[in-house]
């Protein structure tokens, strides 16, 4: 919607048919968007080949953990010219690789690009303002993207900090999981404030170990975005979280990409020494291992320590 808004030709690989047609024929996604006007300039078709030829740039928007295999089926149709700008935020389950690793592997000559940042998919697609992120190794290539993502209110600010970006958008989901489950289990706000924070804490020391930039974690796909998912219940991971805390069924809901990032955050962090006790008890508590309020009886009595 963004890229189209700002006169782009814009094409949708989709691998659902019905989706297709509708999108083409009533400028709106149902399952995934509601009743929203999507731009009438969106053509969405479930040839891969026809839609990605001479495309010169691709956004891959498919979950983290369905991004090796998604892009490997499509990796001789992607032009070898075109920018690959990932829009998925999580950690690779099994191999601990961030998306922008995952894509070298895959397609290994092509310039990869992480778009990221405070921008629920239903505000961008209702044309409501958003600023995000948009980072490439290539400082050049990250302003080009820039201006050619940026509309009327879509803003899109540049940074040469790839890891950076994809650091703060993976774990700002596994801390959502922690916020939203302290306010369903009853905790109040003062706990999902303390989550938060101290949760960020966790993520600043994790982003400098992986020698991602401080400016980066404080900005937009960092601190930004680490505000809008864990006070929002539009956030996937944040629901997540709320139903988890108040003892619902977890079968069959939206995505949350914390739910497999949490346990390989909490890997990285034991294999590297890093405090991060949040993600730990987020991964405990998902795989079952303690409750909610065990978990919180821990946070609350680990031993004291100065505020850094
Ligand atoms: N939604 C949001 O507000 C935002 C999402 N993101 C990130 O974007 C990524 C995708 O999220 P989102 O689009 O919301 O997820 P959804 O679950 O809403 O949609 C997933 C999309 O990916 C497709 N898909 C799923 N699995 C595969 C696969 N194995 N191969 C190919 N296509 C697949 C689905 O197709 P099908 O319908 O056929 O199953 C669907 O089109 C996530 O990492 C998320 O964190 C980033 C910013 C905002
Ligand atoms: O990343 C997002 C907003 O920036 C979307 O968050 P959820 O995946 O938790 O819905």
């Amino acid at each position: 919607a963004m890229t189209a808004s700002s006169g782009h030709d814009t094409r949708l690989y989709a691998r659902d048919h019905e989706m297709v047609a509708i999108l083409n024929a009533q400028h709106q996604n149902p399952h995934y968007l509601g009743d929203i006007e999507l731009p009438k300039g969106i053509r969405a078709s479930t040839d891969a080949a026809a839609v990605l030829d001479g495309a010169d740039t691709v956004l891959a928007v498919i979950p983290a953990q369905a991004m090796r295999d998604g892009l490997s089926k499509l990796k001789t149709l992607i032009p070898q010219s075109a920018p690959v700008i990932l829009c998925a935020k999580g950690i690779e389950r099994g191999t601990g690789r961030l998306m922008s690793e995952v894509v070298a592997e895959v397609l290994p000559d092509h310039t990869i690009a992480a778009l990221s940042g405070p921008s629920f998919a239903t505000d961008v697609a209702r044309g409501l303002p958003t600023a995000v992120t948009i980072a490439c190794a290539d400082a050049t290539i990250a302003e080009e993207l820039a201006a050619i993502l940026s509309g009327p209110a879509f803003r899109c600010y540049s940074t040469t900090d790839l890891k950076g970006v994809e650091i703060g958008g993976a774990l700002k989901n596994v801390l959502a999981i922690a916020a939203g489950a302290a306010i369903g289990r009853g905790y109040g706000a003062s706990a999902q404030a303390a989550l938060v924070t101290r949760g960020f804490a966790e993520l600043r020391r994790i982003a400098q170990a992986m020698g991602a930039k401080p400016e980066t974690i404080m900005g937009l796909s960092g601190l930004g975005d680490l505000m809008l998912t864990c006070s929002s219940p539009q956030s996937r991971n944040y629901s997540y979280g709320l139903a988890l805390g108040r003892g619902e069924d977890l079968s069959n809901r939206p995505l949350a990409e914390g739910v497999a990032t949490a346990p390989i955050a909490a890997e990285l962090c034991e294999r590297h020494a890093i405090a991060a006790p949040i993600i730990a008890a987020v991964a405990a508590l998902l795989a079952g291992k303690i409750t909610i309020n065990e978990a919180v009886t821990a946070l609350i009595n680990r031993p004291l320590k100065s505020e850094d």
